[in-house]
């Protein structure tokens, strides 16, 4: 059968979908597809492997309704609307699991970077401003013994909180719908309420999933309640937080500052006034992008194609998702 992938995937999600006979077209272009050229694709598609672009939106998943799958080459699952997908009949897969140590990984990075300021002072380099150098001067704040505070202690939440304990002994706080046990145990993780989360937390980092109760949920009259040194982190969606208050919390002193793996939109552009920010640390939304990790993500992919295309129960199905 015929899988179209949005984008080249990786080698090993590729081999996997050969080898079970199907013939793989891969969007190689570097720009988006018009949406007539994804239509187009989809109709000739029996399956589509969703390794990136615009939302797939109730009039894309229209020219889908042949489809078995839909399989995404990620955890998160936003950029689908679900519940379109679920009227159609269409199964809608994710990659959870094999990216939460890169994810982990990304935040954590961010967190020092921020904290040590780091990216700033390597642009300070490249502008040949290393200069003068005295004892009150660069000063970052410590991590070692503080609080992280992580808001959705999933599977990628639960590894950030387990690095930066074993790294720095950070003591673990965290604010879920529903309490994780094995985060209590192994990792004497504290569960609070929404409000003590934000004010007792030195790092803040984010880890839920995009949703209607979660768009926009750090503002301005959350940072507020945040400490004045709080480090505020996001590896999630960048809609999960709002830039224009982020941009004024930082440049107000209610937060020391923030590392963003996502932005809202993205891509960010080169002006934007957090990139000028000394306590800011941007990155292109690369959370799972290693080697090893987008191999495992794209076999997870295409696992879960060619177990709907062969009748067979889907690994990672999320279309019962849609109501949260
Ligand atoms: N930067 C990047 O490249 C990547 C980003 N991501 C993003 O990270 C997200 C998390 O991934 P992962 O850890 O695998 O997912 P999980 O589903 O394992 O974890 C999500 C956590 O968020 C919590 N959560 C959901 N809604 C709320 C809410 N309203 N309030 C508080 N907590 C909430 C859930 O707990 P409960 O249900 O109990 O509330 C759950 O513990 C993904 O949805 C994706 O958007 C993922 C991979 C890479
Ligand atoms: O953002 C990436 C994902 O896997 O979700």
């Amino acid at each position: 059968m015929k899988v179209f992938a949005t984008r080249v995937i990786p080698a090993a999600g590729l081999e996997l979908l050969e080898k079970a006979g199907h013939t793989v077209i891969q969007w190689a272009e570097p720009r988006e597809l018009t949406t007539d050229e994804r239509i187009n694709f989809c109709k000739e598609s029996d399956a589509l492997l969703f390794a990136g672009g615009n939302k797939i939106d109730r009039p894309l998943l229209e020219h889908c309704r042949h489809m078995k799958v839909i399989g995404l080459l990620s955890v998160g699952y936003d950029n689908v609307d679900l519940k379109a997908a679920t009227e159609l009949g269409i199964q809608i897969t994710n990659t959870p699991g094999v990216l939460s140590n890169a994810t982990a990984d990304t935040a954590f990075l961010l967190m020092l970077s921020v904290a040590r300021k780091a990216f700033y002072q390597h642009k300070r380099i490249l502008k040949g401003e290393w200069g003068f150098s005295t004892p009150t001067a660069n000063l970052g704040i410590d991590v070692e013994g503080k609080t992280l505070g992580i808001w959705g202690l999933g599977n990628i939440g639960y590894v950030m909180a387990q690095r930066c304990k074993a790294a720095f002994g950070m003591n673990i706080i965290y604010h879920n719908r529903n309490r994780n046990e094995d985060a209590e145990i192994n990792l004497q993780a504290r569960y609070v309420s929404f409000e003590e989360l934000l004010q007792q937390s030195d790092v803040l980092s984010v880890h839920a999933s995009l949703t209607h109760e979660t768009t926009n949920k750090f503002n301005m009259e959350v940072f507020r309640q945040m400490k004045p040194t709080a480090i505020f982190i996001n590896a999630a969606r960048g809609g999960i937080h709002n830039e224009t208050d982020l941009i004024a919390a930082i440049e107000d002193g209610v937060i020391w500052g923030a590392g963003l793996d996502v932005t809202n939109p993205e891509p960010m552009q080169p002006d934007n006034p957090l990139l000028q920010m000394p306590t800011v640390a941007v990155l292109p939304h690369i959370g799972s992008a290693t080697l090893e990790t987008r191999n495992a993500m794209a076999r997870v992919a295409a696992e879960n194609i060619i177990a709907a295309l062969a009748g067979r129960p889907v690994l990672n199905p999320v279309n019962h998702l849609y109501a949260l």
